[in-house]
C-alpha cells in the first residue's frame, strides 16, 4: 500500500472486519513493526523521532476506549498537552481545553469522573484528549461507533472543520458508509491487508466494489449509499 495524509484532508479508511483498518492506522503510529516499507512523517523516517517529538505530531484515539481511572474529565483532557509540557501556556492550554469540551458537549460533565461517562460520552471523552494535542495529524479508530445520531454529525463536523479549516491532516476507520461518503475528502478501501480502491467516495462506493467487498447491494441517494442489502448472485 501507498498512502500519503496531506493537509486539509479528512480521509476514510473502509473496509470488512479484519481487513486491516487499525494495523493500518497503528503502522502510521509506529505502535506496530512493519515488515516491508517505511513511513514517513514530514519526509523524515518516523523511527527518527524522539517519542515526545511524534507526540506533538501525531494524536491517535485507539478503538478501544481505555481512560484512566478516577480522574475527572478535564484533567483527562488536558493530558494531552503532555508533550506539550516544555512550551506550553497554562491560560493558551485551558483555553483549549474549554473550547474542545464546548464542542463536544462535554463541558457541563467537566468535573465528573471518566470511568462514570456513558459509552459515547467515553468516546467523545478519548476524542476530546487527541484534540487537545493540536497536532498536524490526527488517526482516529472508529470516532463515532456508540454516538447517537446528533453526535455523530457533530463528531463528523467537526473531524471535517480540523481538515478543511484548520488544514489537519485527519484520517477515520468508519464502518458507517454513508457517513464515510458524506463526510470524507478520500476513502481508502482495504481487503485482507490490500488497498484495493481510493479516491472520492463517488469513485470507491461503486456497486460493483460494494459488492466484491461486502456481497451486498446498495441504493443510493444524491451518490450516497443509504439502504444495504444482502447480495443474492443470479
Ligand atoms: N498482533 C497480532 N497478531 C496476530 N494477528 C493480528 C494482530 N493484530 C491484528 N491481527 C490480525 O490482523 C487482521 C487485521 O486486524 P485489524 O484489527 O487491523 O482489522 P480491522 O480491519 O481493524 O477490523 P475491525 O473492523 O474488526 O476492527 C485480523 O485478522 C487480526 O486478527
Amino acid at each position: 500500500m501507498s498512502l500519503a495524509l496531506t493537509p486539509g484532508e479528512l480521509i476514510g479508511i473502509i473496509g470488512p472486519n479484519g481487513a486491516g483498518k487499525t494495523t493500518l492506522l497503528k503502522a502510521l503510529c509506529g505502535l506496530v513493526p512493519i515488515s516491508d516499507g517505511h513511513v514517513f512523517l514530514n519526509d523524515k523516517l518516523l523511527e527518527c523521532y524522539s517519542p515526545s517529538h511524534k507526540g506533538r505530531e501525531i494524536a491517535y484515539v485507539p478503538q478501544d476506549r481505555v481512560l484512566p481511572y478516577g480522574m475527572k474529565l478535564i484533567d483527562v483532557v488536558s493530558l494531552g498537552r503532555i508533550p506539550h509540557f516544555k512550551t506550553s501556556n497554562e491560560k493558551d492550554d485551558k483555553d483549549l481545553i474549554n473550547a474542545i469540551l464546548h464542542e463536544l458537549d462535554l463541558y457541563g460533565l467537566r468535573f465528573q469522573r471518566a470511568e462514570t461517562l456513558s459509552g459515547g460520552e467515553k468516546a467523545r471523552l478519548c476524542l476530546a484528549r487527541a484534540l487537545a494535542v493540536n497536532s498536524c495529524f490526527l488517526l482516529l479508530d472508529e470516532p463515532t461507533a456508540s454516538l447517537d445520531p446528533a453526535q455523530t454529525l457533530n463528531v463528523m463536523s467537526l473531524l471535517k472543520r480540523q481538515a478543511l479549516i484548520r488544514q489537519k491532516s485527519v484520517c477515520v476507520v468508519l464502518h458507517d458508509l454513508s457517513l464515510a461518503a458524506q463526510f470524507c475528502t478520500k476513502l481508502i478501501m482495504l481487503e485482507k491487508g490490500v488497498c484495493i480502491a481510493q479516491g472520492t467516495a463517488q469513485e470507491v462506493l461503486t456497486p460493483a466494489l460494494l459488492q466484491k467487498l461486502y456481497q451486498i447491494e446498495a441504493e443510493f441517494i444524491d451518490n450516497i449509499p443509504v439502504l444495504f442489502k444482502k447480495h443474492h448472485p443470479s
